[in-house]
């Protein structure tokens, strides 16, 4: 690699995300074992296979929510191994960004304040957070709704506010999973439209659990877990 690639940590070429070796089981059952992923700045890659295969409990293991049983996982050049709790929590709060299919927004907070969140966990200073809420807010067509709370959103738009909190505190990557998995046809391709967008605008890294394909569709690569390994499709 080009030095000034490797100063760069924006660049495309930089790893968003690698995982070596990824097992994972529950009790005897071992859902996967033998994983290795790399995503690079500014890829999508699509996650698929059958339902119960493993793919969500695969991203919470990357995601660093799960202990895995073996492997390692990297985001960006920080490995997740022999973290404690906290350091876990701290790497987490900067350098992942998550999308749900339910949203999962908090409901007591309006649209701006649930994109602020992950900016004032950081301690941003309120010039800084109010600016890049307003910027994403605008980002995702949403701004005219920044103070509704989330029971007064379409489907659509609860998830463009999810999609603007998780990229808020600049994650090199976001996970999602089945991000349009409880959305209507042109929601769905709204929120697929945006994430591809937003992921190049933002240098992020993509890797999005789906049964979607349209959404695989968008992705350059994608994977298929079937019976614990995971298959280049
Ligand atoms: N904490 C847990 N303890 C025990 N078993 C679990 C736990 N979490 C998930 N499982 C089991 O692991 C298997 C894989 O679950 P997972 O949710 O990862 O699958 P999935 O591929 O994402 O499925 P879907 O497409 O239906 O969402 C399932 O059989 C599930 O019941």
């Amino acid at each position: 690699m080009h030095s000034s690639q490797q100063q760069n940590p924006s660049s495309s070429s930089v790893t968003a995300l690698k995982c070596s070796g990824i097992a994972k089981s529950f009790g005897s059952r071992s859902l996967f074992s033998g994983i290795n992923l790399e995503l690079r700045r500014r890829e999508m890659v699509a996650l698929l296979g059958a339902s119960g295969s493993g793919k969500s409990t695969l991203l919470h293991c990357l995601s660093g929510v799960l202990p895995t049983d073996e492997g390692t996982t990297w985001i960006g050049e920080q490995s997740l191994d022999n973290l404690n709790r906290e350091q876990l929590a701290q790497c987490r709060r900067t350098k992942i960004g998550t999308v749900f299919q339910f949203f999962h927004l908090m409901p007591t907070l309006t649209a701006a304040e649930n994109v602020e969140l992950p900016l004032q966990l950081l301690g941003n200073p309120r010039a800084v957070r109010e600016n890049r809420v307003q910027e994403l807010l605008e980002r995702m067509g949403i701004a005219h709704r920044a103070n509704a709370f989330p029971s007064a959103l379409s489907g659509g738009e609860m998830q463009r506010v999810a999609i603007a909190r998780a990229i808020a505190h600049r994650p090199p990557i976001i996970f999602a999973d089945e991000p349009t998995g409880n959305l209507d046809q042109n929601s769905g391709q709204e929120v697929l439209r945006l994430l591809t967008e937003i992921t190049q605008e933002e240098n992020a890294a993509l890797l999005m659990v789906t049964h979607s394909e349209e959404a695989a569709a968008i992705c350059q690569r994608s994977y298929k877990l079937e019976e614990g390994m995971l298959t280049a499709v």
